[in-house]
């Protein structure tokens, strides 16, 4: 089957003041793909998540989002769920609010997103914790809780900056079977992560690396 482009960079160089974080980078990222952006700290790699999700648009050099120069798209018509590497939340609302909020400003009807939420809470174990504000959450149930929050939007693709942090092994096994059963669904994810797994390995159809300060190697 012919894959089709998600994603094309051409020599997109991003600097804050005189740093330069990387130049001319040129990439392809497929629909239906898992790529895992990859570099030491400080190489850029959140900086790229956010100039894929739309978040940054100072860059120099152009990045295509299905043909379409992703400047000219509106951001909130992209289909795009994006797992940021910190917690953000609202202090006053608590987990299953939160929950709520998320499904039903994403589409889902009142009994869908019930069933959804119910269903996420107990893969992620999230149901004893649905009446605690955010900030009474540990590390790592706090990590759960956004991951719940980012499968709550029905998108085509998945950005997730360093989503395993803070994680258990059983809890990092269960968000990569959840990530392989989204890309099973033709679901393109793009993801950091400081550290590997053999599920994780498994998943990973390409890899982007960074290269401290310059330039990308693949
Ligand atoms: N708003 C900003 N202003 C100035 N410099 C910034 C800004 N945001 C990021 N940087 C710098 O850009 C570089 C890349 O940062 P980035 O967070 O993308 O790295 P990273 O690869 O995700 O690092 P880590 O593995 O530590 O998470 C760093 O040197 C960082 O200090």
């Amino acid at each position: 089957m012919e894959k089709r482009m998600l994603y094309k960079s051409f020599n997109l160089t991003k600097s804050f003041g005189k740093k330069v974080v990387f130049e001319r980078l040129s990439f392809e990222i497929f629909e239906g793909e898992c790529v895992l952006i990859e570099g030491p700290n400080g190489s850029g790699k959140t900086t790229l998540l956010n100039i894929l999700s739309k978040f940054d648009i100072d860059y120099q050099g152009e990045v295509l989002f299905r043909g379409v120069d992703l400047k000219k798209e509106n951001l909130k018509d992209l289909p795009i769920s994006f797992l940021p590497d910190e917690p953000i939340y609202y202090e006053a609302l608590t987990v299953k609010e939160h929950m709520k909020l998320v499904a039903i400003t994403y589409g889902y009807s009142k009994k869908e997103a019930q069933s959804l939420i119910d269903s996420i809470s107990v893969v992620l174990d999230l149901k004893d914790y649905h009446n605690f504000f955010p900030s009474w959450l540990s590390k790592g149930t706090k990590q759960k809780f956004m991951i719940a929050l980012s499968l709550l939007k029905r998108f085509d693709v998945y950005i997730a900056d360093e989503p395993f942090a803070n994680l258990d092994s059983k809890t990092i096994l269960t968000f990569c079977e959840i990530l392989e059963t989204l890309k099973e669904c033709g679901k393109t994810i793009i993801l950091t992560s400081h550290q590997k797994n053999e599920h994780l390995e498994k998943l990973v159809d390409r890899n982007i690396i960074l290269a401290k300060g310059r330039n990308l190697k693949r």
